[in-house]
């Protein structure tokens, strides 16, 4: 580790990193803030998720990770080195996976490098194709998306977000249009290719159990303006499973949470 690597108070190196970040998008003395004061430190190859009230700034977070928006007040820094402009190196999923209909899945998870550099290699075709086995998708590769179902669109979205091999994944309610037990089951894909291709993952999401499910530590935002109101270090093995749902841990963990989102002025 260089010494240019910033250390959290857990002694873990700081990967991104928020220090005393706030936003609004109305630059107007008299209109309030979005989020304040929001410092975090996220580690290298963590999986942390961001609940919080509708409208707390979740999204708003995401943006300022992946440059796409720059906080009115502190900074966001990766690898020490302070966001200003968007980034290369993020992959981002959102709740839809938005395919491009008129090309095939295997198309659509190479189209970001030929709208980038005008062409891909046999090698990007060739990881294409060992991402979307990984993702069971290998027998709908030569498919048009309205052939696959919800669940498989958002996979082929991953696998999309995945392709340029990014460090960082960050992922805005992936999952909040699929049904219940597709939900369940991607978490569980998604943690396996995490596990095999490891990210730093910023996942946003309106369900606490999912979050707890997936994440390492969670963020709790308080109503706007967004604050932080904890960082839960959620401390079940892995890897997890449906079991883990059924543990008494899991229920503490989505319980402390809940009183958090439910109750937010009282502490947990
Ligand atoms: N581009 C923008 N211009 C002006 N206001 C915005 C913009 N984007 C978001 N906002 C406002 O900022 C606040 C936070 O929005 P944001 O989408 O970050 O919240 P969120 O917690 O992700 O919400 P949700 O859970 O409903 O998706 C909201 O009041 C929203 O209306």
């Amino acid at each position: 580790m260089d010494n240019q690597t910033p250390i959290n108070d857990n002694g873990k190196a700081a990967y991104v990193s928020m220090k005393g970040v706030g936003h609004k998008y109305d630059p107007r003395p008299e209109t309030p803030m979005v989020v304040q004061d929001i410092n975090l430190d996220i580690h290298r190859h963590e999986f942390v998720a961001v609940v919080g009230p509708s409208g707390c700034g979740k999204s708003t977070l995401l943006r300022m990770v992946a440059g796409l928006l720059i906080p009115s007040h502190g900074q966001v820094s990766v690898f020490n080195l302070p966001v200003t402009e968007p980034r290369d190196d993020v992959g981002i999923v959102f709740q839809k996976a938005n395919l491009l209909p008129w090309l095939t899945v295997r198309k659509n998870v190479l189209f970001p490098l030929k709208h980038k550099y005008g062409r891909y290699s046999a090698s990007d075709e060739k990881r294409a194709n060992e991402l979307l086995e990984m993702a069971g998708l290998t027998q709908f590769a030569d498919k048009m998306p309205d052939e696959l179902s919800g669940g498989m669109q958002q996979r082929v979205g991953i696998v999309r977000a995945l392709l340029l091999n990014p460090d960082i994944l960050l992922m805005d309610e992936p999952f909040s249009a699929l049904d219940a037990l597709t939900r369940e089951q991607i978490g569980f894909d998604l943690l396996d290719i995490w596990k095999e291709h490891p990210k730093t993952v910023l996942f946003i999401t309106h369900s606490i159990s999912e979050a707890v499910l997936l994440s390492d530590r969670i963020l709790v935002m308080s109503k706007r303006p967004g604050t932080v109101l904890d960082l839960i270090e959620v401390d079940l093995p892995r890897p997890r499973s449906s079991k883990t749902i059924n543990s008494p841990r899991f229920a503490e963990l989505t319980d402390k949470i809940r009183g958090y989102i439910y109750e937010p002025n009282v502490p947990a």
